[in-house]
């Protein structure tokens, strides 16, 4: 498959992520990645309640949000936490500008002037964000962001915050579930930029789907801003853009000692010496020969225009051993119709007899490579055929989310001036955890977690390694407690260091190896636990009380 220097060579860039705040240094990498992202991307709400609570006196007042959902996504019981990077450089980056606030003017006109001034000089250098980790497993109800700060701000972060999360952890949830059922010796790419939910999706999906464990994806935007590797093949309409061999023009191509033989002449001399049975498409042919001397060092060719086992994938390998001759090694092919699992056993056989035939050893291991219309349940029911495909490209069910199109997550006041506020639902789901609060992973002799425990501050419960725990009718003693939320940003400054693209995704992968499998299995697994200890329990149902008394029914 071709990247920038052909088909298909890895080639990484640095993606070291240096994030300053905006108004201490100019610094390009601190911007948002979408300059989209500003505070006018909000919901109107947010601008009417900063409003009101600038006329109430009530902006300054120090709020606390949980930013958290409510089910894990796809039927799974885990989620991937993406998007941070993100929030923090927005948040690194807040302000209106003077064409946001006359815009404002003009959609608020009963505002008045000191409003907007006020507006103008909203930064987030009094918001502190805690944060678990981006790549880290997560699950319903853990606040993934815990922002706190004056409310005028504060809640005007929001719908932001929330557009900056969903979809990336929902996208490369659904990349780490395919990367689940591919396994570890699949390659897989992301091929879906034109599927997916414009610009901003395509670039998003990219990002995320790498962090979640793909190889590369085809988006060259997402190669040149991220240094994901890029890769790619060619579209059926290449082939068929090739009639038979007066197209091609330029048939020369030097050997690896710079000497210069006629390619068509070798692939004509090959397909003489294959004693084929039946006659292949010449156009097919042609073009593939065309590609091979544009890239003969990586080539690789899309089989099924015609037809795949009696056509294309001949023409491939006549040109691969025309190229081998001249000492480059092609490549593999593309299927992108039909059986995907029948045709590359197909495929691999004919590899392996044309390896054996000109006696050249790498043919049987060239790469099979498989798009078209693949989803999670077409990559599990594949490996339960059993198939000789080494590379999976995979766009419009892995961008588009197919099988859930959002994650749930919310946004909700926990605490406003150091007293724990809560929303009652019907819903139990739906009631919010109330207060500032902590959560901590906690660790058994196993090598894997036992469940995530939420306290409150200064909670009698502080869980500790060796100290036991009762949840329900068990015990645990923690062999180890980590903290899950960490401070990003402080009051204005970046306080945790951030890690690049690379070692976010490394990270994701190394957790999946240490979580239980039966959380991770992608058809019913096993839901992984969350606790809240006594402490919140108890301020959740005393607070409930206090909001709606309980009532005598009795009367
Ligand atoms: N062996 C297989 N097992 C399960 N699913 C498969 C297998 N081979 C292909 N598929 C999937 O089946 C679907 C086949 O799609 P479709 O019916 O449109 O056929 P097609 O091969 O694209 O046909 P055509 O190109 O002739 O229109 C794709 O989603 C593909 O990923
Ligand atoms: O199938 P996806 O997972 O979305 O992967 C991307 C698809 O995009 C390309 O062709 P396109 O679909 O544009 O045309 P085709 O279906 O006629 O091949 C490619 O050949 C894949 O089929
Ligand atoms: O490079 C490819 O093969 C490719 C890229 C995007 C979509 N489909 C295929
Ligand atoms: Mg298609």
């Amino acid at each position: 498959m071709a990247d920038a220097d052909g088909p298909f060579v890895v080639k990484r860039h640095r993606s070291k992520t240096h994030i300053a705040p905006q108004w201490k240094s100019q610094s390009k990498t601190s911007a948002p990645t979408n300059n989209f992202v500003t505070p006018l991307l909000n919901d109107l709400y947010q601008i009417t309640m900063a409003y009101s609570y600038w006329q109430q006196g009530r902006q300054d007042l120090h709020a606390v949000f949980d930013l958290y959902f409510r089910k894990n996504p796809f039927g799974g019981e885990i989620t991937m936490f993406a998007g941070l990077d993100e929030v923090i450089r927005h948040v690194s980056n807040f302000h209106f500008t003077r064409e946001h606030i006359d815009y404002l003017k003009e959609i608020l006109p009963h505002c008045p002037a000191e409003f907007f001034d006020w507006l103008l000089s909203l930064n987030c250098s009094k918001v502190k964000i805690y944060a678990i980790p981006e790549g880290t497993l997560v699950f319903p109800r853990l606040p993934l962001i815990r922002v706190e700060g004056p409310i005028g701000v504060t809640q005007m972060l929001e719908t932001t915050l929330l557009t900056l999360v969903n979809y990336p952890s929902l996208v490369a949830t659904n990349a780490l579930r395919h990367r689940i059922v591919a396994g570890q010796n699949s390659t897989l790419f992301e091929f879906g930029l034109r599927r997916a939910q414009g610009p901003d999706g395509g670039i998003s999906a990219s990002k995320y789907s790498y962090m979640g464990g793909f190889d590369g994806t085809s988006n060259v935007l997402a190669g040149h801003l991220f240094g994901i590797p890029v890769k790619g093949t060619h579209a059926h309409s290449y082939v068929t853009s090739f009639t038979d061999v007066s197209d091609l023009r330029v048939r020369e191509l030097k050997d690896v000692n710079g000497k210069v033989f006629d390619l068509w002449e070798m692939v004509q001399e090959v397909y003489k010496q294959a004693d084929l049975v039946t006659q292949t498409n010449q156009g097919e042919l042609a073009a593939f020969t065309a590609y091979a001397v544009s890239f003969p060092n990586t080539f690789l060719a899309l089989v099924d225009s015609y037809d795949t086992l009696k056509s294309g994938v001949i023409n491939f390998l006549t040109v691969a051993v025309a190229l081998h001759r001249l000492g480059y090694k092609a490549n593999g092919i593309r299927l992108d119709s039909g059986d995907l699992s029948y045709l590359s056993k197909e495929t691999r056989k004919l590899f392996v007899k044309w390896g054996e035939k000109f006696q050249i050893d790498y043919f049987a291991k060239l790469n099979i490579v498989a798009s078209n219309d693949i989803n999670e349940r077409t990559l599990s029911s594949l490996q339960q055929q059993g198939h000789e495909i080494d590379t999976f490209g995979i766009g419009t069910n892995l961008v588009t989310c197919e099988a859930q199109p959002a994650l749930g997550c919310v946004y909700k006041l926990v605490e406003i001036e150091g007293k724990p506020r809560i929303k009652l639902s019907q819903d139990m789901a739906k009631v919010t955890l109330p207060s500032r609060k902590s959560i901590y992973r906690i660790w058994g002799n196993a090598q894997h977690p036992i469940l995530d425990l939420i306290t409150t501050q200064n909670d009698p419960d502080h869980p500790e390694p060796g100290k036991r725990i009762q949840k329900k009718r068990a015990y645990i003693t923690p062999t180890r407690v980590e903290p899950l939320l960490k401070l990003y940003w402080n009051e204005g400054q970046v306080a945790e260091d951030f890690h690049s693209l690379d070692d976010i995704r490394s990270y994701a992968l190394t957790q999946v190896k240490i979580m239980r499998e039966d959380h991770l299995r992608t058809m019913n697994p096993t839901p992984y636990k969350i606790s809240v200890t006594s402490a919140l329990f108890k301020l959740l149902y005393d607070l409930w009380s206090e909001e709606v008394p309980i009532e005598d029914i009795s009367q």
